[in-house]
């Protein structure tokens, strides 16, 4: 059986690899020329671990190949499996461009029978859409499936997410199809969730939303903490040890970002709202997560006095450990903001860069004990492992005052206020 993988983002390069791996012949599509000869050669257009190894491996055992050739991609496959972008609109609804974009290419081209698989985060109703769209563009009529599959894997953890699924949702309206994309998992041993696409659809936002709520209820609960000189951390094991509430996403700090969170709890409300429901609950996890940030702000202000001419020097970019992605990264926040109150601001990440826009601004400096060089402050925005690691007793030295805010709750408080430290994390840490 021959697949087809459109887009070569973390959803679709992760899938492609997974299917491979599970011994299957795919071939990756992506209208980005250089993104197609990157893979080509073996290397990732993104950070993400484990992946390049599994790339490398599968251009050689040929089971995989990349191609920016739609036509031929799509005449040359059984099953085509949608991985493109929906980013969101200002209105912060799903933006479906894309999707219809290889929806239309899909009609267009296909000449005989085709599974197509969509894994893009889409609102619910978009699988009747593909379908009108691919029929749309038919030339000849061939007949076609559309199963909607949403994606759960996680940036920084994609392959072991993706070869090892809490579950797959499969949401088709009709067994057939059903069947045939449960033959292509058949060496995924996990639940499989065999529903309505338009339920399917739901699931996936409806997770989302659901972990977004957890991490914004912990932001509230850890501001208390900070009143009652309480810590978040011994109050977040305590709930979580109880089965039904479960130990994760339980994690306070300065909010969610990401290229998933904030724009798909977004497009759920406004799906909520195009059908006259009320989802006010996610209103609030959005306002509290916009405005997270601005509590550990508050904590450096009140130690600092005001922001001007002094030097912050922010440890990690990206929106979390284990990936270079900076969309929606609370880091940025904060050193937007610094910089408006006349900050000087230094920044460190193992892996990610700073956006053309903070380029001039801020500077991007190649280790951490370089960043903290004559700082003020120093906060950390991004869990990186190798930052406790770090010689906290040796870089105090260079600081020209020894504070650190620990936005993510990954310092020992005891051993930095031994250390000397001003140490405040999130919620009495
Ligand atoms: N990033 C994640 O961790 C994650 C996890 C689960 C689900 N999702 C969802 O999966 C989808 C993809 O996410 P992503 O992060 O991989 O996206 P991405 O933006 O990193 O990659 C999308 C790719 O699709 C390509 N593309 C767009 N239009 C195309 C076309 N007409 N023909 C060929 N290629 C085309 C783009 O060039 C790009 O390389 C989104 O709906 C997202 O919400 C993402
Ligand atoms: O206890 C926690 C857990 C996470 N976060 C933050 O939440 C954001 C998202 O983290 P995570 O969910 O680990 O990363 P994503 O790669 O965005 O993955 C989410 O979004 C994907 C895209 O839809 C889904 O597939 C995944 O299941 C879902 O976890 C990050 O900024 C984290 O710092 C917290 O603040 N506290």
């Amino acid at each position: 059986m021959n697949i087809v993988v459109i887009g070569t983002g973390y959803v679709g390069t992760t899938t492609a690899l997974v299917l491979a791996e599970m011994g299957w012949n795919v071939t990756g599509l992506d209208r980005d020329e250089n993104k197609v000869n990157l893979l080509r050669q073996g290397s990732l257009p993104f950070y993400e671990e484990g992946l390049e190894e599994l790339l490398k491996k599968h251009l050689q055992s040929g089971r995989i190949r990349f191609t920016n050739d739609t036509e031929q991609a799509v005449k040359d496959t059984d099953v085509i499996f949608i991985c493109v972008g929906t980013p969101s609109h200002p209105d912060g609804n799903a933006d479906l461009r894309y999707v219809q974009q290889v929806s239309s290419d899909i009609g267009r081209y296909m000449d005989n029978y085709k599974l197509i698989v969509n894994k893009s985060t889409v609102p619910v109703g978009t699988q009747e859409r593909v379908t009108e769209w691919i029929r749309n563009a038919q030339l000849v009529p061939h007949s076609f499936d559309v199963v909607s599959n949403p994606e759960f894997l996680r940036e920084g953890k994609a392959l072991s997410d993706a070869m090892n699924p809490d579950r797959i949702i499969i949401g088709a309206d009709n067994e057939h199809a059903s069947k045939l994309l449960q033959a292509l998992y058949y060496s995924l041993d996990c639940p499989v969730v065999i529903t309505t696409p338009r339920t399917a659809e739901l699931v996936k936002y409806a997770a989302n939303a659901f972990l977004a709520t957890k991490i914004s209820y912990m932001n509230e609960l850890a501001k208390l903490c900070d009143r009652l000189d309480i810590n978040v951390k011994e109050v977040a094991e305590g709930i979580g040890l109880d089965s039904r509430i479960g130990p994760g996403f339980l994690q306070a700090g300065i909010g969610y970002g990401g290229s998933c969170f904030p724009k798909d709890v977004s497009a759920l409300l406004q799906t909520a709202n195009k059908h006259g429901s009320n989802l006010t609950l996610l209103e609030q996890v959005i306002s509290v997560n916009r405005a997270q940030h601005l509590h550990l702000l508050d904590k450096v202000r009140t130690r600092l006095g005001s922001f001007e001419g002094k030097k912050a020097a922010v440890l990690g970019l990206a929106f979390k450990p284990d990936t270079d992605d900076i969309r929606e990264a609370p880091a940025l926040r904060i050193i937007r903001a610094l910089l408006d109150e006349g900050a000087l601001v230094s920044v460190h990440d193992p892996v990610a860069k700073l956006p053309s826009d903070l380029n001039r601004s801020a500077v991007l400096c190649a280790s951490p004990e370089q960043a903290l060089i004559g700082a003020d402050a120093v906060i950390l925005c991004t869990e990186w492992s190798s930052y406790p690691l770090l010689d906290w007793k040796r870089v105090k030295q260079s600081m020209n005052q020894p504070n650190v805010f620990d936005g993510r709750n990954l310092l020992d408080a005891k051993l930095m206020t031994a250390l000397g430290y001003y140490y405040q994390g999130i919620g009495y840490c």
